[in-house]
């Protein structure tokens, strides 16, 4: 397409274009899906043979060669089993490197039908073990080739309403949920690609660690966010103090937000006298409560509202001046004409400003944290220390603002950009270089995609602006997941939000509200959450929405860590709640989990990095910095992660040999070996602390061991102490 140059009309360039682009997006996806294109069989007692991949694909002849995953006649390569095996007698797991088929492993489900020699080849599970038992990359890969049983249910249940998937540590709740999302997105494609799907995750690093897995099964039109980054304009990536997060994710700051709101909608106790001309005009009480209660009765947002308020006190006002000026019964285009003057009077505009003004989001929280009065007035129903703990002056968004910006928002309402412009002068001027910045970033923008295309040879196929508009990200072409980015308003097809443990109760309202139709996936182990501000039970948090209209699965076999570890896991697990259980571990590492005094930590991390897998050393958020510098200086590339830092935290974490971390940089992740600093101080540094011990021993796929001057509890007392000798010859 590309090559037939830029010729004909505009129309002609246009429809080049468009399809230059279909092309090129089917070409991505094809790429996409390359690696373990072909990954099963099938083969049927009466219908022959069904090759599963990761997309569908026919001959020339429309004969099918290759069947997707998500489609039903695929269900029985993940469900089938020898007591129901589902028409199936063979299932085959192919494996592939390249173009090349390296080996294969075979299910015989009709033990019936099997030859002596089908019996002495039987190994059912190799598949799924060489899976688990592969290094880690740092990123998560897809499952396709190996979903099991209990996770297929998950992955291909109703779209419809709230399902909540429950399961422990490394029991593929995440790689599911991705799973669910590329199944959900080819059942009913037309209705998600036009509201579009949103995957929440805990944070950026998390996000970048599962950011492959979609496309790698061909999809690559779904937003990956997390709650911080959902109000558009405002990338929140700090995190507040535990205690202080607590109190902004409490469902009561919603009254707050509201009073605050109200309470910006002011009504002074004494009449505000205005010199207009020659004529002083009398705002008095009668006057305001009546404009007030108008624009409470419009059941429009606050800027909004505001219009209401100020068309009925210029009104009052224009009759008074009317009346002052001797003019009696006047006309309705004269009250027009009046109103209109006043309007426009710099001491009417200055009293309605101070009366119910504009306001931000931003405006009116910083108003509120800046302010000790307002805190008090507003945030009457919080304790004095909870008040203590919102003030604030300036500073940066962090995570648990972002819920609260956005119930502002929704309280509050768009200003018009004309308005803001006709009512103030400041912000017009900012405006005006706000545009003159854009003006400027644009022209560096068309200067870089014509250098573009004269390197490239194709300025004579594309025109620079196009190619401008497609690097800004703006324009026609914009992805149903990038329109909704943008749009704080709008509404998926259907949410997905992992870790959703640690989610409060104001992050919840920001979620729902971007989901009306409850068509929702929510993944999380009630046994790891951490935030203070985060769910107890499933019920506490989803009843407020879809009482009694929710369901839940349980994923019960663990797939990441090993016996071994899980072992030592479970006994924290116990000292949390005695009731609960910990999945199972399918697989054993062959090695035992350790302990060692915290001063060897620089020479272990060595000789666990020295075979080339990730390793993590999870600490208490305090001694991260620390370790982390002492680290850095005996192991080459070691990263760190300072815990609750703002912007950049990205891949670091992930890429490098070794990375230092606190538990909520590690949720969600995993790496070949973990240890473990002074667990007991991860215990005791929070309310929540044993649940985020817990989730930094299940981090491991191979290797567990603990570091530690401080006492270990009973728990871990009995870890045998690390020999000299490298990890493997433990
Ligand atoms: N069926 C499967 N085949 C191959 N690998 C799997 C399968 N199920 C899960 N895994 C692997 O197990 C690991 C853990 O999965 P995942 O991170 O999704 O678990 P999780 O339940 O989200 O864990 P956590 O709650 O600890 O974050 C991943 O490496 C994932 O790829």
């Amino acid at each position: 397409m590309l090559a037939a140059g830029a010729v004909g009309t505009m129309q002609n360039r246009s429809e080049r274009d468009t399809f230059a682009d279909m092309y090129a997006s089917r070409l991505a996806r094809l790429w996409a899906v390359e690696r373990g294109l072909a990954f099963g069989r099938l083969d049927h007692a009466d219908e022959g043979r069904l090759y599963i991949g990761k997309i569908g694909m026919t001959d020339d002849d429309q004969r099918r060669l290759l069947i997707d995953w998500r489609a039903p006649v695929a269900q029985p390569f993940y469900r089938a089993t020898p007591t129901a095996p589902m028409g199936v007698t063979r299932r085959r797991h192919l494996q592939t490197r390249g173009r090349d088929v390296i080996g294969v492993d075979d299910d015989l489900l009709d033990l019936d039908a099997l030859t002596d020699d089908d019996r002495a080849t039987l190994n059912g599970e190799a598949a799924l073990l060489a899976a688990l038992d592969e290094r880690r990359t740092g990123r998560m890969r897809d499952i396709v080739a190996t979903i099991q049983s209990e996770q297929d249910r998950v992955i291909r249940s109703d779209l419809n309403g709230v399902l909540v998937v429950q399961g422990g540590p490394g029991t593929g709740k995440t790689v599911v949920a991705l799973h669910r999302a590329a199944y959900l997105l080819y059942t009913h494609r037309e209705r998600l690609e036009r509201r579009g799907v949103l995957i929440l995750g805990p944070n950026l690093t998390f996000l970048r660690y599962i950011e492959q897995v979609l496309p790698s099964l061909g999809e690559t039109d779904v937003l990956l966010s997390t709650v911080g980054e959902l109000y558009p304009g405002v990338t929140a990536t700090r995190r507040d103090r535990p205690e202080v997060a607590a109190v902004k994710g409490d469902a009561r700051m919603a009254d707050v937000i509201a009073k605050a709101v109200r309470d910006r909608q002011r009504v002074p106790r004494k009449p505000i006298e205005l010199q207009v001309g020659r004529i002083t005009l009398t705002i008095d009480r009668q006057m305001l409560d009546n404009a007030k209660n108008k624009a409470g009765r419009s059941r429009r947002p606050h800027n909004q509202a505001r219009a209401v308020f100020v068309r009925s006190l210029l009104t009052a006002l224009a009759r008074q001046q009317a009346r002052k000026i001797g003019k009696g019964l006047i006309d309705d285009d004269e009250l027009a004409d009046l109103r209109e003057d006043l309007r426009t009077e710099p001491v009417v505009k200055a009293a309605l400003n101070r009366l119910w003004p504009y306001l931000t989001p931003q405006g009116l929280l910083l108003g509120l944290y800046g302010s000790a009065e307002r805190l008090g007035h507003a945030a009457s129903a919080l304790t004095p220390e909870e008040r203590r703990l919102l003030r604030r002056d300036g500073g940066e968004w962090t995570e648990s603002d972002v819920p609260l910006l956005d119930e502002a928002a929704e309280l509050l309402g768009d200003i018009d950009e004309q308005v803001l412009r006709a009512t103030a002068m400041q912000a017009e001027e900012e405006l005006a270089a706000a545009r003159r910045a854009a003006e400027n970033e644009r022209e560096a923008e068309l200067a870089y995609a014509r250098e573009v295309l004269e390197l490239t040879g194709l300025s004579d196929v594309m025109e620079a602006e196009r190619l401008a508009e497609r690097q800004r990200g703006d324009g026609p072409y914009l992805t149903t997941a990038e329109r909704a980015a943008a749009d704080r308003t709008w509404a998926y097809g259907h949410i997905i939000v992992d870790e959703a443990q640690e989610l409060s109760p104001m992050a919840w309202r920001a979620v729902m509200r971007r989901c009306p139709t409850r068509s929702m996936t929510i993944v999380g182990d009630i046994a790891q959450t951490g935030s203070a501000a985060g769910a107890r039970s499933w019920a506490e948090v989803l009843d407020p929405y879809v009482a009694g209209r929710w369901r839940q699965e349980q994923l019960t076999v663990n797939y990441r860590t090993p016996v071994e570890l899980m072992d030592v896991a479970a006994r924290v697990l116990a000292t949390i709640d005695p009731g609960l259980r910990a999945p199972l571990s399918v697989r054993e590492a062959g090695t035992r989990p350790w302990s060692a005094p915290l001063t060897a930590l620089p020479e272990l991390v060595a000789a666990e990095a020295a075979d080339g897998g990730k390793v993590a050393v999870v600490a208490p958020d305090d001694l991260v910095p620390e370790l982390g510098g002492r680290l850095a200086a005996a192991v080459p590339g070691a990263a760190v992660v300072t815990p609750g830092a703002g912007r950049g935290r990205g891949t670091e974490a992930l890429d490098a040999p070794v990375a230092v971390m606190g538990v909520t940089d590690a949720k969600g992740l995993e790496f070949d070996s973990v240890i473990v600093a002074e667990p007991d101080l991860i215990a005791a540094q929070s309310p929540r602390g044993p649940s985020d011990l817990y989730v930094a021993l299940t981090r491991a796929t191979q290797r567990l061991g603990v570091v530690h001057e401080r006492p270990l509890s009973p728990a871990l007392r009995d870890l045998p102490s690390r020999s000299p000798e490298p990890a493997n010859g433990l």
